[in-house]
């Protein structure tokens, strides 16, 4: 339903400023006024086509959609990110001539060729006799290949890669660069020679990665400017979240617009990604720079949480924030015991019930709980299924589905050789043989896979991994067949990293299943394989990026407590009990059940939503913050508090427990406390 625009909004609907910058706090109306823009000019006779909505995320692409339907606005507009624009136009250059489109890889084979230009530049300094301390082995450790990642990322991110093409780079810009960054020359020389590899010819890419598609446009663009005339613009771009921008979307937004209208909305609090390049000065000072003509408008005041929120965010991020009057959030303070196993996920799921049961009109919906990271769900999720509270996971997957849990899982049916639960459930084996895959090796070469192994196969050709999950649907037990006949069997092919991991779980196994008389328990199998095999390394090599490496790590510590906290049940009771709470998951992901399910998120999957109610768990050191970074802490913390509407719970250790207090927390809602209403 539409809202009637506040005498904020109007100011904004009124204005025909060619540019126009919106800074807002949060729940003030922000994607809401940008669908009212989009509705409002096209009754002013705009076409729809010629509108383009982009946001930073997919879960920000799909809020503007779901305001442009709540606020009238006729289908046709464009809503997409930002990367995925710059998708459609590299399309419109290869449909001109202008582009051959290279193929995409994944984060995996992203590792792989970092750790092949390090070689690279390894073997050029030999051949130079130029002595250095600087190790290049990076392919033996997971911390430096995830640090390299993440460097080339937020060059890529800041449009520094287009100068590793310029001529006196070598001799000037790598220097620079260095200093400029404050990282070893040799770090950046990788990253150049990744993007050599990349881009043999100028304009002429060997294969993209999905940061690629918004800097690659950029520098086709810079280099055959006439390329822009191909290209499709927009009279009207409106751009939410934009806090989120960095330099590259920047430059790719700017170039763009031409004569279209600009129109950006941005809290700079809930910048909660700096991984991906953002960085405040291009949504504020760059911008006015750019365009000095533009007309700055601000969003004040929140419409969706009271003054207990506003007070207590505003000393979080030391930033006035308001409420419009005659709105409240109670806020409630839950406490548990943080040494006692599911303490918190129990007081979590007392709460729920307490705001469920009282008043009717509350559905279960209407209630959030968000957690830091996706490990944080394990207890909490096992605590709602044994209280028979239907939840779903929004944006996140449930801990009994995530790869790293799926690989523990398929270890523990290859050692107790019992696979009854996996019987007639082809989803689950196929997501299984993927994360086996993925955590261990896979051959690349589909023909090197048939001729090891399917010689005798019938059916269609298919990549190794389908021909693996179709064999493990028809037959569970051949997950077994899988691991020792396909995993881990060494290949030429394969790097000397990869040889010693194969190795190390083949070995791993092969021990476990011959003392399995002594490992009764799946807590005693899952403790003897974290005792065996470097699990950080082990999962970092699945997982390129360094944060969820470390939640996936998390996450399997947690799925061993749980499964220590069932005792003595056997291996295959395990399975079973896993198998039968997955079953009461999926019975309830059906969409016309959802009034009926609480909601289960995470911070970042959270952003741009809002519940009646919000439960923050987990409030305690080690767990909130989770990283040194306190400033985008706090501003996680912010975006977490600011979801709610009627009712804040935030968790925290009890009163015995000070010492674990959150320092975010701390000091400010124990400070401001209350609510604003009684309850
Ligand atoms: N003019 C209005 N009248 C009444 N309610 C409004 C109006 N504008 C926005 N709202 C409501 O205010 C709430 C916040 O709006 P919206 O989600 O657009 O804010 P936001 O600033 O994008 O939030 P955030 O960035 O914090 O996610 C929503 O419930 C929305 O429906």
């Amino acid at each position: 339903m539409a809202h009637t625009p506040s005498t904020e909004q109007a100011d904004i609907l009124n204005s025909r400023a060619n540019v126009v910058h919106i800074d807002a706090v949060a729940g003030s109306g922000k994607t809401t006024t940008m669908a009212m823009v989009a509705r409002d000019a096209c009754a002013r006779g705009l076409a729809p086509a010629a509108i383009a909505c982009l946001a930073f995320s997919a879960g920000a692409r799909k809020r503007f959609v779901q305001k442009l339907a709540e606020e009238g606005a006729p289908s046709g507009i464009i809503v997409s990110t930002v990367a995925d624009y710059a998708l459609r136009h590299l399309g419109k250059l290869k449909a001109v001539g202008m582009l051959d489109l290279p193929p995409r890889i994944t984060g995996r084979e992203m590792r792989e060729r970092i750790v092949q230009a390090a070689e690279q530049v390894w073997e050029r300094y030999e051949r130079a006799g130029i002595a250095t301390d600087f190790d290049f082995g990076i392919e033996h450790s997971t911390d430096r290949i995830d640090h390299l990642l993440q460097v080339l990322r937020q060059l890529k991110a800041a449009l520094k890669t287009h100068q590793f093409a310029e001529e006196d780079f070598r001799s000037v810009g790598l220097h620079e660069m260095s200093e400029a960054h404050d990282l070893p020359v040799q770090l950046i020389e990788i990253c150049a020679e990744y993007e050599r590899l990349r881009e043999p010819s100028p304009g002429e890419f060997a294969w993209q990665a999905d940061d690629d598609f918004v800097p690659d446009l950029v520098r086709l663009l810079a280099m055959y400017p006439a390329a822009l005339d191909h290209l499709w613009h927009a009279a009207l771009y409106l751009v939410d979240e934009w806090h989120d921008v960095n330099a590259a979307e920047f430059q790719l937004i700017t170039l763009l617009k031409r004569r279209g209208r600009l129109v950006v909305v941005g809290d700079r609090d809930q910048v909660i990604d700096e991984a991906r390049g953002a960085e405040l000065r291009f949504s504020t000072d760059t911008f006015l720079a750019a365009y000095p003509d533009a007309v700055r408008f601000p969003l004040r005041r929140s419409r969706r949480f009271g003054p207990s929120v506003s007070r207590a965010v505003s000393r979080l991020t030391s930033r006035q924030v308001e409420s419009i009057e005659g709105l409240h959030t109670v806020q409630h303070k839950l406490r548990y015991a943080p040494l006692v196993a599911g303490s918190c996920a129990a007081a979590v799921v007392a709460h729920v019930k307490k705001v469920h049961e009282a008043e009717q009109s509350v559905q279960l919906s209407d209630i959030a709980v968000i957690t830091r990271d996706d490990d944080q769900s394990i207890d909490i999720e096992n605590a709602l299924i044994d209280a028979r509270i239907p939840y779903r996971c929004e944006e996140v997957v449930s801990y009994l589905l995530r790869p790293e849990i799926l690989f523990m899982r398929a270890l523990l049916h290859i050692v107790s050789g019992r696979y009854e639960t996996l019987e007639k459930d082809a989803a689950t084996v196929q997501s299984m043989v993927t994360a086996l895959a993925a955590f261990v090796s896979m051959p690349a070469d589909p023909q090197q896979f048939e001729n090891d192994y399917m010689k005798t196969s019938r059916a269609p050709r298919k990549t190794p991994l389908e021909e693996a999950i179709v064999s493990v649907q028809g037959a569970p037990s051949a997950l077994r067949w899988f691991f020792e006949g396909i995993v881990t069997v060494q290949r030429e092919t394969d790097s000397q990293l990869t040889r010693n991991w194969k190795a190390r779980f083949a070995v791993c196994i092969e021990e476990l299943t011959a003392n399995s008389a002594s490992l009764p328990t799946a807590a005693s199998v899952l403790q003897a394989v974290q005792r065996m095999v470097d699990l950080p390394a082990a999962v970092g090599r699945a997982m390129p990026r360094r944060s969820e490496a470390d939640t996936a790590v998390r996450s399997i510590r947690s799925f061993t407590q749980f499964a220590e906290a069932c005792g003595t049940m056997s291996i295959a009771d395990f399975l079973a009990e896993l198998h039968a709470r997955q079953r009461r998951l999926s019975a309830r992901t059906d969409a016309q059940r959802h009034r009926a399910q609480l909601v289960l998120t995470t911070v970042r999957a959270a952003k741009g939503q809002e519940w009646d109610h919000v439960i923050l768990p987990y409030l305690q050191r080690g767990e909130f913050p989770r990283t040194p970074n306190l400033a985008e802490e706090k501003r996680f913390l912010y975006v977490a508090m600011t979801r709610a509407r009627a009712s804040l719970a935030l968790a925290e250790p009890d009163d015995s427990h000070r010492e674990l207090w959150s320092s975010l927390l701390h000091g400010v809602a124990a400070r401001t406390g209350g609510s604003d209403s009684a309850g």
